[in-house]
């Protein structure tokens, strides 16, 4: 007989042999990935979609999670890349005027696996403690701890080129703004043939980012990961965006030497992954940090002037600053470990940042990056 209440049916595995016990939902099966720690209040969706998790397990510190549902306009992309979600509490109803799915039905159809009931704090103190770990999820009662500890023991995410799956695989152009329900800065009406036109580089674009530079009155043309810079230099573009995208920059040397082909050509703005880039085809090197920054509330110091950014961040890699050749300035800092968090060469119209300007979660105080990369765009033309 089916019992009214559901024991635990899920492993979750980690390297250090650890075994977490839990309840399943959305998919069912065994998945290896890199367990990471989130630290923000809301928006688990966007978590969901952002393309930089891929190969990443997904811990939410917040304990409850999934009691506003989910619903199609706040996704990141059009697909969840992350490997799963692991939460304390699922919300048993949902409650908010937007939404459409349950997260669990939402996560089945995406084929992503959720655990939940376990405990998160006890996990996340392990992740400060030891750095990320790999683990495995499973609801497989045939497959053995041993079996699923060497399974985490022989995965890696190092090293590992996780853009070229969740890059586009054709050039497109993208139209959307943000919508008037959401627009909280001065939209800038261009016309048509005013309209700068920003070639966009998908290593795991958030659309986000593009609507962001749509309402800040730009063309853009989105072209995939490998896309050559000689064809991008052919549509004549006003700039290049390097965007946010998952795992390690030294594995994809091909996408650093596409960023190291634009360098004094034109103006230049790298997001996450695509500052990380930047960062060493500008000569310097990039790391892995202990447990990374992946939250909403990051707070990050804006060297010219002393402006502190609340910052929504989802990385595991920096720039090491030492390694930056001179003429590289740092312009911000990460005021929780003094990690580089952006960078620029004036004469060179190069800018990039480590965190999201386009994530609004709550504070805003991002934003005006891509008004400077506008700026940067006009004075080029001028
Ligand atoms: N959001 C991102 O672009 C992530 C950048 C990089 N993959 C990291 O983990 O550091």
């Amino acid at each position: 007989m089916e019992r009214p209440w559901k024991t635990t049916d899920l492993r979750l595995v980690l390297e250090d042999g650890s075994i977490w016990r839990g309840k399943s939902f959305g998919s069912s099966g065994t998945q290896v990935g890199e367990v990471v720690f989130n630290t923000s209040l809301t928006g688990y969706q966007e978590i969901l979609t952002d393309p930089s998790y891929a190969g990443q397990f997904v811990l939410m510190t917040q304990p409850h999670i999934g009691n506003t549902g989910v619903n199609f306009g706040d996704e990141e992309s059009q697909q969840c890349h992350l490997a799963g979600l692991v939460i304390r509490s699922l919300s048993p109803c949902v409650s908010n005027w937007r939404s459409q799915k349950t997260l669990s039905d939402y996560l089945k159809e995406r084929n992503i696996m959720g655990i939940s009931d376990i405990d998160t704090r006890a996990i996340t103190r392990r992740l400060r403690e030891d750095g990320s770990l790999i683990g495995v999820l499973s609801t497989d009662a045939f497959k053995t701890d041993e079996e699923l500890l060497h399974m985490s023991r022989t995965w890696h995410i190092v090293g590992k080129d996780l853009i070229t799956d969740v890059s586009c695989t054709e050039p497109y152009e993208w139209k959307d703004a943000t919508s008037d329900d959401w627009e909280f800065s001065n939209k800038v009406n261009t016309s048509n043939d005013t309209k700068l036109h920003v070639v966009a580089y998908d290593f795991g674009v958030k659309q986000n980012i593009l609507r962001r530079l749509v309402s800040y009155g730009c063309k853009i043309t989105v072209v995939p990961s490998k896309f050559p810079a000689s064809e991008v230099l052919k549509l004549n573009p006003d700039g290049v965006l390097f965007s946010n995208g998952p795992g390690d920059p030294s594995a994809v040397p091909y996408a650093v030497d596409s960023v190291r082909s634009f360098l004094g050509k034109l103006p230049v703005f790298g997001i996450c992954m695509g500052h990380q880039l930047l960062g060493q085809a500008l000569g310097g090197k990039t790391f892995k940090m202990k447990f990374g920054h992946h939250g909403g509330n990051h707070p990050v110091r804006h060297l010219p002037t002393g402006r502190i950014e609340i910052s929504a961040q989802n990385h595991n890699y920096a720039v090491d600053i030492a390694s930056l050749p001179e003429g590289v300035e740092v312009t911000h800092i990460n005021l929780n470990d003094g990690t580089c968090a952006g960078l620029t060469i004036p004469a060179m119209k190069v800018m990039s940042i480590q965190y999201h300007p386009e994530a609004s979660p709550g504070p805003h105080d991002a934003d005006p990056a891509f008004y400077d990369f506008v700026q940067m765009m006009s004075q080029n033309q001028a």
